[in-house]
């Protein structure tokens, strides 16, 4: 139906939106309110870009880091795009004119937030090129900036369009803590196609405890310790659920509601598979297709999504090894999110 009134630009933004998120795409198009349709679209393709070249191991730092610091600076400049990407979502980089354009006819209001957000994020994303990631608040110092921003940035969009309540956009802390979650639980799940592509993303003080090296966690021989690691951190990322229940009850406009829900509740699935999963020292564990169509489909309201939470919080609950270090802690949090749902 849309598509009949949208100018070519705005098609082709769709085609990128569609080939370069598997869990993005159709949520975003699902959403309503049509300007805020097109300045979400439009938000994800930009960040989209920008992680492309944060992604890119072939790209030095020395040319990285000034691309991400003023990335932002791209959205003005009408030609402005990168051909020598070697990633796989390398088109909306090649293509960043077309992105932009569109984001030049988006409404002001919607700009400023989407700029802010890419100027922010760039400049984040470069913190942890120059130190390691070592303490768990700079696990979550890293997932604000390329996650946490997201979520901040998209509350600012649900409340100037009117389809929520000025407190949603407001409240940074939680929308903050929704983009934690859902970063947390990519972080856990891509630990080997991370590993293998020589990226790091966990945290050391907490893997430091069970290997002398980030990669040692992916040997057979240590499979019981890496286990143990992974199971501390799927804990730490447990202890959101709360403030995400909490984001999420006080939405109104149910596009926007499945639009914020279905990615937390495809998140608490793939947690719950992978807790005490060695599988995820081998391959990505991903949840099955069937499991997350049942899921998307029951995600429509606050209660559905406590359901759902809890569900999956309770097989994490029943299935914790007593000599697991992190036992109690697991319990604790298990139990703090069972209380809520
Ligand atoms: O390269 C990949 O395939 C995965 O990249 C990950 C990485 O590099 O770590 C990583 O890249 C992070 C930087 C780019 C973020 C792009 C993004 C994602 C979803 C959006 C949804 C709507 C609008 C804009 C959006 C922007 C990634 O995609 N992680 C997935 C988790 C991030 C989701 C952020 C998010 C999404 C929806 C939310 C809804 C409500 C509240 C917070 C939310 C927060
Ligand atoms: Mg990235
Ligand atoms: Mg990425």
């Amino acid at each position: 139906s849309d598509t009949k009134t949208m100018s070519e630009t705005l098609k082709k933004c769709y085609v990128h939106l569609t080939n370069t998120s598997r869990s993005f795409a159709a949520v975003i198009q699902a959403i309503d309110d049509v300007a805020l349709r097109h300045a979400t679209c439009i938000f994800y393709l930009v960040l989209r870009a920008l992680d492309t070249v944060e992604d890119d191991m072939t790209i030095p730092n020395s040319i990285k880091i000034p691309m991400l610091k003023s990335f932002h600076k791209n959205l003005l400049d009408k030609n402005w795009k990168y051909m020598d990407s070697k990633e796989k979502d390398k088109l909306v980089l090649e293509d960043f004119p077309t992105i932009s354009y569109e984001f030049r006819q988006l409404k002001p209001v919607y700009q400023q937030v989407i700029s802010d957000i890419c100027q922010q994020m760039g400049a984040g994303m470069t913190v942890f090129f120059e130190r390691d990631l070592i303490t768990l608040a700079e696990w979550d110092e890293y997932c604000h900036y390329v996650a946490g921003l997201v979520g901040i940035g998209l509350s600012k969009l649900f409340s100037a369009s009117k389809q929520e309540d000025e407190i949603v956009g407001k409240d940074t802390y939680l929308s903050n803590r929704m983009g934690l979650f859902l970063q947390k639980t990519n972080i856990i799940r891509d630990y080997l196609e991370d590993q293998l592509e020589g990226r790091a993303f966990w945290p050391r003080a907490v893997w430091g405890k069970y290997a002398s090296e980030l990669g040692d966690l992916a040997k057979e021989e240590n499979v019981d310790k890496s286990v143990q690691c992974l199971n501390e951190l799927i804990t730490n990322a447990l202890e959101l659920i709360p403030d995400c229940i909490k984001y999420m009850s006080r939405l109104k406009d149910q596009s926007v509601f499945n639009f914020c829900a279905i990615p937390q509740v495809m998140a608490i699935g793939t947690l719950e598979r992978c807790y005490n999963n060695s599988k995820v020292f081998k391959g990505v564990v991903k949840i099955r297709k069937g499991e997350a169509v049942k899921m998307m489909m029951g995600s429509t309201n606050l209660e559905q999504v406590k359901a759902i939470m809890s569900h999956f919080t309770s097989q994490i609950l029943r299935r914790i090894p007593a000599n697991d270090p992190t036992a109690n802690r697991t319990r604790e949090v298990c139990r703090q999110a069972l209380d809520v749902c």
